[in-house]
């Protein structure tokens, strides 16, 4: 069975299970719950699992859709289907100025900051007279369709299982879009991420300010089911349930959200009326026991549950692109005409001087390498060419332009690509997928029209763009499997691809032909000067000295920073200064 088709049984038997019957009305007031809890959690898959960005404020943003609708109901009479898009909104405009003065923090900072505002605004919930104090409002109005008030729970466990459908169908959207890709490459490769053309603080923005949206939903149907709010549910204890269940669930599965809210409200519930009976007396012993079995599943299982639940799923039927036209390319200058100029660059770490005023120049479809021992400069060079690193002095001009002050992503968008001495693979993203994630720039859907799946035809552009660079590098067969599952020479080639994707004039490859069989070096060095016909000009770093000599049309020494010197590589090869550093080592 397709994996497409089970989600649509189990949305129908979701649909079906109130008029089962003998289902007691509290089951359905615990699915509700449920519904509730699952729909915040989403928002942390994309934001803490998928995105690396541990939130403890999210119940926050539940109080903001809550209190929204419950003033504009009570004190101004509005329709509470009126209210929902104000309170999405509001709590998407309190996120983007949140997320905007602190999302630019990263390590513990962030997470800190979230725990800050968390509780300032639980307590701000409390304190504010037209919000209750800590009484909070009462007399919510119910939801009505048609006239009629949806107060029971079996009745509001529609609204809620169709809130938690199109959340979870927006959210698989989102994952699977251009933004998506662009979230899923912020953790451990955002430096990485920038250099292929990706706004790392936008995104993060993106991601953060989503979550929140999604929390203020959920916070809009709390109030409309309690019909009544105060601060107690949106303080820390409740944010750090919602992280919970997304880490018991899995963090990064839109399923693991569900399975995660679902375990913990129940365990909760079950264990409250169960351990006062047990030890026949009354206490907190639910949470108790709930820390302890939360270290156990962590210890065990520390992806959640999901991936073991998903296993027992039928596998996703892979995505067959059908006909989709080539993306745009942009015209390559004529081959032989300046390209790249390096003027006495400059790099000092503290009292350390990795690059030393080094001079080289690359016209368009030429090859040169930089080779030199370990330490020499050549991946801090790599970095100040494409702005990972910015020069203490000097100037690197590219097409005339000088871009040595420029940020990598706009270095990036001037066609300037590269791959990392280091791969920066997104290890549990496809083949496919993490070589399209080098076409970001050649794409322009935000995540609405990702959200909605107004984004097809140039997704299918996209992806039809990253399967011709993996049959270019002779990857296809792979484009399925989990790049973190490659070989570290696949994952290498695959960061060539990537690069290509960006439709590059000038391409950096650092240590391409590491770990490469001598049948994979051959190919890439034809693929390479395929490249330099068509007139990309590149410049690598390689220690493989055979590759580099047939490959290069001339090569730049470096040692302690410094130029030694630069020809052709049958000239360098004979040059007595150079053997003397480096190559008589490597003989
Ligand atoms: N971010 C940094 N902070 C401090 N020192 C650095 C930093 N990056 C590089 N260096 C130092 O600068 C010098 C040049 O390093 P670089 O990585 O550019 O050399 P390399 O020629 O690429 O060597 P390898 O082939 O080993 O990668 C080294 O001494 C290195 O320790």
């Amino acid at each position: 069975m397709d994996r497409r088709l089970l989600g649509v049984i189990a949305i129908l038997i979701l649909f079906a299970l109130p008029s089962i019957p003998g289902i007691p009305p509290y089951w359905i007031t615990l699915l509700n719950y449920i519904g509730l809890a699952s729909i915040v959690t989403m928002g942390l898959v994309v934001l803490t699992g998928v995105g690396g960005m541990t939130s403890f404020g999210q119940a926050a943003f539940v109080g903001f859709g809550a209190y929204t609708t419950a003033v504009l109901t009570t004190h101004y009479g509005f329709s509470p289907w009126l209210t929902l898009p104000i309170s999405l909104v509001v709590t998407g405009i309190a996120a983007a100025i949140l997320g905007a003065v602190t999302l630019r923090l990263s390590g513990h900072y962030l997470p800190i900051c979230t725990l800050a505002w968390g509780i300032s605004l639980y307590y701000l919930f409390g304190n504010l007279d037209f919000l209750g104090r800590h009484d909070g409002i009462a007399d919510i109005p119910a939801l009505a369709v048609g006239g009629h008030a949806l107060i029971a729970s079996s009745e509001y466990y529609y609204v809620v299982a169709i809130a938690l459908v199109l959340a979870a169908v927006g959210t698989s959207n989102l994952l699977g879009s251009r933004t998506g890709r662009a979230i899923r490459a912020l953790k451990g490769t955002a430096r990485a991420a920038e250099s292929f053309g990706i706004n790392t603080i936008r995104i993060r923005l993106v991601a953060f300010t989503y979550a929140a949206v999604l929390a203020g939903l959920s916070g809009w149907l709390y109030a409309h089911m309690q019909r009544a709010v105060n601060p107690t549910p949106f303080g820390l204890g409740a944010s750090i349930d919602y992280l919970f269940m997304a880490v018991i669930g899995g963090a990064s599965h839109v399923g693991g959200a569900i399975l995660g809210a679902g375990i913990v409200i129940v365990l909760k519930d079950q264990l409250q009326s169960l351990l006062p009976r047990l030890f026949e007396t009354e206490g907190n012993f639910e949470t108790i026991i709930f820390g302890i079995l939360i270290i156990v599943l962590l210890q065990t299982l520390r992806d959640g549950l999901w991936p073991h639940f998903a296993r027992l799923l039928p596998g996703a039927r892979r995505r067959k692109s059908g006909y989709a036209e080539p993306l745009p390319r942009r015209s390559l200058p004529e081959a032989g005409s300046a390209l790249l100029d390096v003027t006495d660059l400059r790099k000092t770490f503290g009292g350390l001087v990795a690059v030393n005023d080094i001079n080289f120049s690359l016209k368009a479809g030429e090859i040169v390498g930089l080779i030199g021992p370990n330490g020499a400069g050549k991946s801090t060079t790599f970095n100040l060419v494409t702005g990972v690193l910015h020069a203490t002095s000097g100037a690197v001009r590219f097409a005339g332009e000088t871009i040595s002050t420029l940020s990598a992503r706009m270095i990036a968008r001037r066609g300037v690509s590269r791959t990392f001495q280091h791969v920066k693979l997104v290890p549990d993203m496809s083949v496919l997928e993490n070589v399209a994630l080098g076409a970001h720039l050649r794409g322009e859907a935000g995540a609405m029209r990702g959200l909605f799946r107004f984004d097809r035809t140039e997704e299918a552009r996209i992806f039809r763009e990253a399967e011709h660079q993996l049959e270019r590098v002779g990857l296809a067969d792979l484009a399925a499997k989990p790049a973190g599952s490659l070989a570290l020479g696949q994952q290498r080639v695959l960061e060539i691809a990537r690069a290509l994707c960006l439709d590059p004039v000038l391409l950096l490859l650092d240590e391409p032909a590491a770990g490469l069989r001598h049948l994979e070096k051959e190919a890439l060095a034809a693929l390479l000067k395929r490249l330099s016909q068509e007139g990309v000009a590149i410049l690598l770093v390689e220690h493989d000295m055979d590759f580099v000599m047939g490959l290069t049309n001339r090569l730049v020494v470096m040692d302690f920073g410094t130029k030694l010197a630069e020809g052709p590589p049958a000239e360098i090869q004979a040059n007595p200064v150079v053997i003397e550093a480096y190559l008589g080592g490597v003989a």
